[in-house]
């Protein structure tokens, strides 16, 4: 870097080295600040020479944008750095509060433009101008701000309109790999040059979403199909058919693996843009069918052909030049591959038809080998042209949104950059010329109009010397008489001047402009013309020529014969067409000449431009062999004076580049007298409040005047709340001034004031959501007693309804009970007491019918009476087996032997079983039974594991052993 900085000034005597060497001290010194300085107008004092340093040291320190007033300065990295377009940090652009504040960025352009079209504050179109030499970084700048709005504006809302607005979004991209192919070439400053200026339209919807695209070319070097220069390409397109093509293609397009073509110089060379396989994929993704695409490649085919076609000198003037020997192939597969039948095509180049007279007699005069050759050039040049517009217009096609479904635009427009060779001709006299105009607008929208309105709202402004390039647009395309009003005029005339006859009628018609030089030492016929980035001269040899772009109209009437349907398409035989194309030579119509097609077409770029709010990047090289970390001083010098970007930083950081209109300042930052409120009350208060913002048109006026003192009386405190918060830069008042139709401020004091509205928008919505949130806790609170209340008084009646339903079913069971225990005690009194006589007909005993009733009687008493005194003595545990035992029972119950009711109750009696007997001191005996035979005296109604089933007990009393009481008892009465 020292060594750079060194070699900027060689100064050789002593005095100049020292002063060097303190320079270099200083400047190395203050180099690691200098780097931090995102904002060229913060360079003190503002010189080409500081800026240039801080742009060095910025770019030594991988800092390849910075700020310079309104205009972003990017120098071209000449190295990948992904991290810098990665689509996180588009996102933190994107959601940064101050986007402006973060390092400066195209994303911080792109950002900021699209808030001015989300705020709609008018314009609300906006355009950003990307300018810059070739190779400076435009294209790549153009397509990354593209990729930023393809995601920024992308649409959030349902799946299936962001699937619609994705698709749009990649068609919009994919449309720069097919423009780049067909309309770029590898030049000496940049492998990927283009060869057209582009404005392109990116079409955005009421929400703000990219809905389409539009694009615009303007002039593009057709010449270049036919005439390249040494160590320069043809358009990228014809190398990637050559390389990317199949078997297939090779041979359906007539391309050998290896055939030379004489327009397609410097094949050799690999670049990463000669990717046919990129475009044939974008092509397809854009609308155009694999059969469309093999049309068009092969149509560029029959164009390499053409290229190969050569004529020998005709000795004879009256006799056609003839096909040289090895071009007789050339142009049979020229013409099969753009499907021209041959001999026609070799008539048209080789022979001139001229209508002439009243009759418009037709002659037909044989071309010079020169002419022939041009003729061919021309032939190529007029479809390779008439492609790249159809190709334009498909990709808009695809591209472009209904009339209807956007409302506001973010242009991009990507124009050469300003342009000196040592040998110039119409090209770069429009190229400058366009460049030109876009300075002037630069300066109209800045920095004259800055001006102007400061003496116009009555500031007090000490003006800054600008340099006002109205004077040599005046020269250039001025009325009535200016260099193109002269070359135009030459065509129109039709006479044949030479290169320096034109020269000698610039120079004496155009003698007064101060703009106008000569180069005293030229060889050539030229002009120079100074420029507001430097002198360029412009040979005059060629230039009416190249101006008029005659297409003889033979070359057309042939192309319309074609066969192939591509052709048929790009050459119709439409009369409103073939009109256009053959004016008349007596015809006072002015002819469409270069110049003036350009120039009607940059007006109308203008006035897009004009109607926009401008955005401008002005894209810088640091050194022109496109090699990474070399910065020379001296190249990025000459384009910072050609870009005006001193001027611009020194007007910038001196003057208020914040304009806003009284009405518009008033509307937005009323709210602001609430902080003032809040501190003092407002000296004024006859105004409405801002909840009633609709005032009548007299009050309108009156009322304007007080609401902004009182928003002007709140910067104070809104200064000092910044020096509070620690921003010493905000602390001290910066300047806003208050003109008449309008306010003027700086960027920080705009900055201030938005700040100042964000607090209170912030305590609005905080105020907003306080109330918000009490409203829904006594909602809530509300509701939870509402709920509460509903939910007891549920609870209850369920409570209640259940305890019914209990206290139903236990009176039920309760009732049941008692009434089964009353029929027990019942049944089993009835059963012991008093109903032996009443039942005893009803004593099942086997075989009582036999018996007679006296007999039946007897025995049911005996029954009653002795049994249990049989149980006893059958069961007894000693003594009495066997037929003792049955006699003893028979004898007790005085039962008749060997009767069979007398097993039975014998078996009832074993199966009865006695539990225990004691006899009692007054001679009683009890006992107790396991089992009576009455049927209800053992029923338990509670059957549990620990009751032991109901059993009898009996007691036998000694002064009548006969009488027999039998009760039922329960353990737990037991
Ligand atoms: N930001 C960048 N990061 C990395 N490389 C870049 C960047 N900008 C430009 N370049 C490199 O510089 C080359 C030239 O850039 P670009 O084609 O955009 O220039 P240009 O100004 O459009 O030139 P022309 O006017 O000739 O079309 C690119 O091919 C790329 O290699």
């Amino acid at each position: 870097m020292a060594s750079q900085v060194n070699g900027h000034s060689s100064g050789s005597d002593a005095h100049g080295g020292k002063s060097l060497r303190e320079d270099l001290q200083q400047f190395l010194g203050g180099e690691a600040l200098l780097h931090e300085l995102d904002d060229l107008t913060k360079v003190n004092p503002v010189t080409l020479e500081t800026v240039l340093r801080c742009l060095q040291a910025r770019y030594a320190a991988d800092m390849f944008y910075t700020s310079a007033g309104c205009t972003l300065v990017a120098l071209n990295p000449f190295k990948p750095v992904p991290q810098l377009y990665s689509p996180a940090l588009m996102g933190e652009y994107h959601a940064a509060p101050q986007p402006q504040k973060l390092r400066p960025h195209i994303f911080s352009v792109g950002e900021q433009t699209y808030r001015n079209v989300q705020s709609l504050i008018e314009p609300v179109n906006q355009s950003i101008i990307v300018s810059g030499e070739s190779g400076a970084g435009k294209t790549w700048t153009s397509r990354c701000l593209m990729k930023f709005y393809a995601v920024v504006a992308a649409s959030p809302t349902s799946l299936e309109s962001h699937k619609i607005a994705e698709r749009i979004e990649q068609r919009i991209l994919n449309s720069n790999p097919v423009m780049e192919a067909f309309g770029n070439a590898c030049t000496l400053r940049n492998n990927n040059s283009s060869r057209f200026g582009k404005f392109i339209q990116l079409q955005l919807n009421s929400a703000h979403q990219m809905t389409g695209a539009a694009v615009q070319t303007y002039l593009l070097e057709k010449t270049r199909v036919a005439c390249q220069a040494s160590s320069e390409r043809n358009f990228h397109i014809f190398y990637q058919i050559c390389k990317g093509a199949s078997v297939d293609e090779r041979l359906q397009w007539h391309l050998p693996e290896g055939a030379s073509f004489s327009w397609l110089p410097n094949p050799e060379r690999i670049l990463e843009e000669d990717c046919f396989q990129v475009t044939r994929e974008a092509m397809l993704h854009l609308g155009i069918d694999i059969p469309t695409q093999n049309n068009i490649f092969q149509v560029l085919a029959g164009l390499l052909h053409l290229g190969n076609i050569r004529f020998a000198d005709s000795e004879d003037e009256a006799q056609p030049c003839q096909l040289m020997d090895n071009a007789k192939c050339s142009i049979r597969t020229s013409a099969s591959l753009l499907q021209l039948p041959e001999d026609p095509l070799l008539e048209t180049l080789q022979i001139r038809t001229i209508r002439a007279g009243r009759q418009q007699q037709v002659f037909r005069k044989p071309c010079s080998q020169a002419e022939c050759d041009t003729r061919r050039d021309c032939l190529a040049k007029l479809v390779y042209a008439r492609l790249f517009d159809w190709l334009v217009s498909v990709i808009n096609s695809s591209i472009c949104a209904d009339l209807d479904s956007w409302t506001t635009f973010i242009g991009l427009l990507d124009v050469y950059g300003f342009e000196s060779f040592p040998n110039n001709s119409l090209e770069q006299l429009c190229i400058n010329y366009a460049n030109e105009k876009l300075q002037q607008h630069f300066v109209a929208h800045y920095l004259r109009a800055q001006q102007e309105e400061y003496a116009v709202e009555g500031l007090d402004w000490s003006f800054v010397n600008y340099q006002d390039n109205q004077a040599c647009l005046d020269l250039i395309e001025g009325s009535p008489i200016s260099i193109c009003s002269l070359i135009n005029e030459e065509c129109r005339l039709n006479r044949p001047s030479s290169a320096a006859q034109l020269q000698t009628r610039i120079e004496s018609a155009l003698a007064g402009s101060p703009r106008l030089g000569h180069n005293r030492l030229s060889q050539k016929p030229s002009f120079v013309v100074v420029h507001y980035a430097g002198p360029v001269q412009y040979h005059t040899a060629g230039l009416v020529e190249k101006n008029k772009d005659p297409v003889p109209p033979e070359l057309t009437r042939l192309l319309q014969q074609s066969q192939d349907r591509l052709l048929k398409v790009l050459f119709p035989t439409d009369p409103e067409v073939k009109s256009q194309e053959e004016p008349s030579g007596q015809s006072r119509a002015p002819v469409l000449t270069v110049v003036s097609k350009f120039k009607a077409s940059l007006e109308q770029l203008l006035q897009v431009l004009h109607s926009t709010t401008p955005h401008y990047i002005r894209c810088i090289k640091p050194n022109s062999q496109g090699q990474a970390h070399t910065f020379l001083q001296e190249e990025v010098l000459s384009q910072l004076e050609a870009c005006g970007l001193v001027e611009t930083i020194h007007i910038s950081a001196a003057g208020f580049p914040i304009r806003i209109p009284h009405q518009n300042f008033v509307e937005r930052y009323k709210l602001l007298r609430r902080l003032c409120a809040r501190i003092s009350p407002a000296p004024h208060s006859p105004f409405p409040d801002e909840g009633h913002s609709e005032w009548s048109p007299h009050t309108k006026a009156a009322t304007l005047q007080p609401l902004l003192q009182d928003i002007l009386h709140t910067l104070p405190a809104l200064t000092q709340a910044a020096a509070t918060l620690g921003d010493p830069a905000k602390a001290t008042p910066a300047p806003v001034h208050c003109g008449r139709t309008k306010v003027f401020m700086t960027d920080s004091m705009l900055e201030l004031l938005e700040r100042g509205r964000a607090q209170v928008l912030e305590q609005c919505a905080y105020c907003i959501q306080r109330s918000w949130r009490r409203h829904r806790h006594r909602r809530q609170e509300r509701q939870r007693r509402a709920a509460t209340l509903i939910q007891a008084a549920l609870r209850s009646w369920l409570a209640r309804k259940h305890i019914q339903r209990m206290h139903a079913a236990a009176t039920a069971i309760k009732r049941t009970w008692q009434n089964w225990r009353i029929r027990m005690a019942f049944l089993a009194s009835k059963e012991l007491d008093g109903v032996q006589e009443k039942h005893v007909f009803q004593v099942p005993l086997p075989s009582a019918s036999l018996l007679r009733p006296q007999a039946q009687t007897s025995l049911l008493a005996a029954v009653i009476r002795l049994w249990p005194l049989g149980l006893v003595l059958a069961n007894a545990a000693g003594g009495v087996h066997g037929f003792q035992r049955k006699l003893v029972v028979w004898a007790c119950l005085q039962l008749p032997m060997g009767r069979p009711s007398s097993s039975m109750v014998q078996m009832a009696q074993e199966q009865a079983g006695v539990t225990s007997i004691r006899a009692l001191p007054q001679g009683s005996v009890k006992f107790h039974c396991r089992k009576s035979p009455l049927p209800y005296a053992d029923i338990c109604p509670e059957p549990s594991p620990y009751s032991v089933t109901g059993f009898n007990q009996i007691l036998l009393e000694r002064h009548s052993l006969g009488h027999v009481v039998c009760h039922q008892e329960y353990p737990h009465l037991v």
